[in-house]
């Protein structure tokens, strides 16, 4: 089944003209529902884009119609086990926040309380129906995705940590480590804990909108139900993502840019990730960003809705045609409508009742005190308890133990005292004192001898394994992110950068192994166009620089995208590709120089490269000097032309060129594509590339050294291949 894909247009906000209304809902045939999206071609007005979607809602569609027309239908699968995933997308403004969350007034009320009400609503008949055999628990987590950092919007901000939660794959899904997630007893409860926690959200005023969302916001409703064996859980997921933003139109400030960026990317990483499912790639590159991973797009299982969020006026026009393009994109993705199975549940007796776990695998982490006293010096009384080797330590206060309602799950917040209901009395919760993380010496260790064994038998587990896991794994998270935090600018910039810039290589591996014929190829190059475009559009040069950069792969050379991308650079303060490449030639000539120099053999070269009949052979640093009186030591001129390497002079233009780098010469300033590619080291490719890189940078003008020849973009060492396949 593929995403469903719903288009909302939001109602004429108070500034805004009827005058000026561009978008309008349509239907296939008379007697239709509205399933069409018709928007006015920005160049020709005259000309009208049509965008079909599963249906099309207007601005007379009110908040209660719109939920049951989109939402009621997936309660039932959803308590069957049909996992729910719905998410909000549109620019700034256009009524995402509105559709999710919505008023307080009960008529404005959006998706997430409506869902929340008809959970509860269908949990009490659940339970009815069964005359009380299944039990019903409904628990919430709450988060946002603020510059790229998780934030539990359950927490109060000021006990956060800055660099947010991090994020660990478990079973083929991305999960929050540290996630609180409180369990609702009914809607009264959601209601309280869903007004507090909005306010931890970061929102602000922007240009575009009085109440921007800064961060994209993710709401997931854990179901659980419970009968005397059996046990089905499934997930409904909430999204409002942020909406993308022109910056040339919102005036923002340097934080708000700092966030537009944040946003932008990560919409912009969505759009990728599209791209690369629609098209069946290998690699989608869900990791470029949190929103994407989590988000988990074409991954998640179940039933997912999308609701194109849209402004019918005409300040909106490109956004809106950006927006229906990604809607019809996500149209065609596939996601498995699978069903959650339910789970045996182990009888009562084996998960109560039981004595508690002997402490094996807890044994090294523990001291006797008998045997520690001993070493001390203590009496037989004091010797009496078990002391551990080592205790975790954490760097906060506990934190009050919570109410019975609120449960934490596994992967709780660090520094509070996990307030874990014990399923079984290994599972009690473990008490974190607040000092920093001590290690006993090893010379305190005792050996595992009778009465230490003796010992642990009194010992509980205090932490269970995955518990321990996820609290070690958070703290390590936190330290690197911390770190990274603090690190200089620059230094996460680069770090960001080096990363993207493999994974693009590696996803252009990807692209140019799945690109066979020349038409899917183009296909691809139009479309990193029409992106940058779109990020241009955003007011996101980085984003579009990247986006053209790419589209140059697909067509090398081409003279106004080689323009567009060095006044890209220019503006961004980058070196030109020329420089760049420059660069690159030069790094390479050095290390080809060193590594002649270390075979001795440079110094030869360099006085053959001087006229003839004056060469007085110079002395190589570790050459020894030739023996005057013998004829075999005589200093040999090496044969010009039977050189398996270019020459140096061959280089520049300052002496004549060899017959066989004249050759070369030759065949590349014919610009023929069939002699060019006949050369060592060419394909049919390389050559077209050469003979475009000719024409733009050279125009009419022939080369006269490999050094020129090297310096054109994406050639570099394949001359000295050529050179050295030439016959002599
Ligand atoms: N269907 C609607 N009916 C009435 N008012 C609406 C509707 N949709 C949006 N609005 C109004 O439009 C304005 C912008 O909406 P909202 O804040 O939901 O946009 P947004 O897409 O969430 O923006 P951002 O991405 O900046 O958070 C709000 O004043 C909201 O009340």
């Amino acid at each position: 089944m593929s995403v469903r894909v719903v288009a909302r247009i939001r109602p004429l906000l108070d500034k805004e003209s009827s005058s000026d209304i561009i978008v309008r809902a349509d239907r296939v045939a008379e007697g239709k529902s509205l399933t069409v999206v018709k928007i006015p071609n920005p160049k020709n007005e005259a000309e009208e884009f049509s965008f079909s979607f599963n249906s099309v809602y207007t601005d007379e569609t009110t908040q209660e119609e719109f939920f049951n027309a989109e939402v009621t239908p997936h309660i039932k699968p959803l308590f069957a086990g049909v996992n729910l995933t719905i998410f909000a997308y549109g620019a700034t403004g256009t009524g995402k926040t509105h559709t999710m969350r919505g008023g307080l007034r009960l008529a404005d009320r959006g998706i997430i309380p409506r869902l929340l009400s008809a959970v509860f609503r269908r949990a009490k008949k659940v339970t009815k129906d069964s005359a009380g055999k299944t039990t019903v628990r409904v628990a919430l987590s709450y988060y946002e995705i603020y510059n790229d950092r998780v934030y539990d919007l359950l927490t109060p901000p000021d006990k956060r940590t800055p660099a947010g939660l991090p994020l660990r794959e478990k079973d083929g899904k991305t999960v929050v480590v540290g996630l609180q997630e409180r369990e609702c007893a009914d809607l009264k409860d959601f209601e309280k804990l869903y007004i507090e926690a909005n306010q931890h959200r970061v929102t602000a005023a922007t240009k575009l909108n009085a109440h921007s969302s800064r961060s994209h916001a993710i709401i997931r409703v854990q179901i659980t139900q419970t009968t005397s064996d059996m046990v089905l859980e499934s997930v409904a997921s909430a999204i409002d993502l942020a909406g993308a933003e022109d910056n040339r139109r919102t005036e923002n400030d340097k934080t708000r840019m700092v966030e537009s960026a944040a946003i932008n990317k990560s919409l912009f990483v969505l759009s990728q990730c599209i791209d690369a499912i629609v098209k069946g790639e290998q690699r989608v590159p869900y990791r470029e960003s949190k929103m994407t991973r989590i988000l988990g797009l074409g991954q998640n299982q179940g039933v997912t809705v999308m609701i194109l969020n849209l402004a019918p006026v005409r300040k909106y026009h490109l956004d809106t045609l950006s927006s229906l393009n990604v809607g019809c994109r996500v149209k065609r993705i596939e996601v498995k409508e699978v069903k959650n199975e339910s789970v045996f549940k182990a009888p009562k007796e084996l998960t109560t009742g039981r004595q508690p776990l002997k402490p094996i695998m807890n044994a090294h982490n523990v001291a006797t005190r008998a045997m520690v006293g001993k070493e001390r010096g203590e009496t037989e009384k004091e010797k009496g308890k078990p002391e551990r080797l080592f205790n975790v330590y954490v760097d906060k206060k506990p934190a009050p133990t919570a109410t019975t309602t609120a449960r934490q799950n596994s992967t709780a917040v660090l520094g509070a005292r996990l307030p874990l209901a014990p399923k079984r009395p290994s599972d009690e919760p473990l008490t974190l004192s607040s000092h920093p993380i001590k290690f006993a010496r090893r010379a305190l260790a005792p050996k595992h001898t009778a009465s230490s064994r003796q010992h642990q038998q009194h010992i509980t587990v205090t932490v269970t394994p995955s518990e321990l896991e996820a609290l070690v794994e958070k703290k390590v998270a936190e330290v690197l992110a911390s770190r990274q935090l603090h690190s200089p600018l620059e230094t996460q910039a680069q770090l960001s950068e080096d990363v993207r810039r493999r994974l693009e290589v590696l996803e252009r591996k990807v692209e140019e192994e799945a690109a066979k014929k020349d038409g899917a190829e183009r296909a691809k190059g139009l479309r990193c166009l029409l992106n940058a475009k779109q990020a241009k559009e955003c007011g996101d040069e980085v984003t579009a620089l990247g986006w053209y950069e790419k589209a140059l792969a697909v067509f090398p050379g081409e003279g106004r995208l080689v323009g567009k991308i060095e006044r890209l650079r220019a503006k961004l303060g980058l070196p030109s590709l020329f420089e760049e490449e420059e660069r690159a030639a030069e790094r390479e000539k050095k290390l080809r120089r060193k590594k002649l120099e270390e075979e001795d053999e440079y110094q030869d070269w360099m006085d053959v490269d001087a006229p003839e009949n004056s060469i007085e052979p110079r002395k190589s640093r570790t050459q020894k000097a030739p023996s005057k009186n013998t004829e075999t030591s005589k200093f040999v001129v090496p044969d010009k032309e039977n050189q398996p390497w270019p020459l140096p002079s061959d280089y520049t233009t300052d002496c004549p060129p060899s017959p066989r780098t004249q050759q070369l010469l030759d065949i590349i300033n014919s610009r023929d594509v069939a002699r060019i590619k006949g050369l060592h080291g060419f394909g049919a490719k390389k050559a077209q590339d050469l003979v475009t890189a000719m024409n733009t940078y050279k125009g009419e003008e022939s080369v006269k050294s490999l050094e020129e020849v090297r310096k054109l973009p994406g050639v570099g060492r394949v001359v000295e291949r050529a050179y050295e396949g030439l016959a002599v």
